[in-house]
């Protein structure tokens, strides 16, 4: 049986979190660590919102992705239904991320809700994020 993770992995997937083909993506590749999902990334400077900085929209998206990857890991293919995003602290570029999602509930079946958070080098949490994902069949 085919699962969600590997048709993700194929060379037709241009997603900006995850294809390795995409030239102006993330290329995040993702672990699934008991029931934390995670991944790994340094911004750029051309990932930069105030100088020296990582742009917000961007961390939005970097935890997007690593919430859905916790669900594709399971099998469950999903969109995402809404998010916030709480920033505590600047996240500098040059700089080694780590990137971690798991899931808190499961409502009706179908909408799943997770959390994801930003660790910079230090120990520090520097942003938070909740979403709600609604179990969806993809085509
Ligand atoms: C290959 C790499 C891909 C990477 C993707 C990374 C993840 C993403 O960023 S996805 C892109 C951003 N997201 C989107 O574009 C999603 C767009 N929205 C949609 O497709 C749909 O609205 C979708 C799938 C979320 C829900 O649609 P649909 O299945 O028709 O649900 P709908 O009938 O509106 O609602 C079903 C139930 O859920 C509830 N519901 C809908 N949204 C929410 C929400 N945000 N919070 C709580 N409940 C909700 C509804 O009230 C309804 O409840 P009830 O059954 O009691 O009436």
């Amino acid at each position: 049986m085919e699962l969600l993770q590997d048709r993700i992995k194929d060379n037709n997937n241009m997603c900006f979190g995850c294809s390795q083909a995409n030239p102006i993506g993330l290329k995040l590749k993702f672990t699934l660590d008991g029931e934390i999902c995670r991944t790994e990334f340094e911004a750029k400077e051309e990932h930069q919102g105030w100088n020296g900085y990582m742009h917000g929209g961007l961390i939005a998206a970097l935890l997007d992705e690593t919430m859905a990857w916790w669900l594709w890991f399971n099998d469950i293919s999903i969109m995402t239904a809404e998010m916030t995003t709480r920033y505590s602290y600047g996240v500098p570029i040059n700089t080694r991320l780590v990137v971690e999602s798991w899931c808190e509930e499961v409502k009706r079946g179908r909408l799943y809700l997770m959390a994801g958070r930003i660790i910079l080098p230090d120990g520090k949490v520097a942003v938070r994020a909740n979403a709600k994902f609604m179990k969806t069949e993809l085509k």
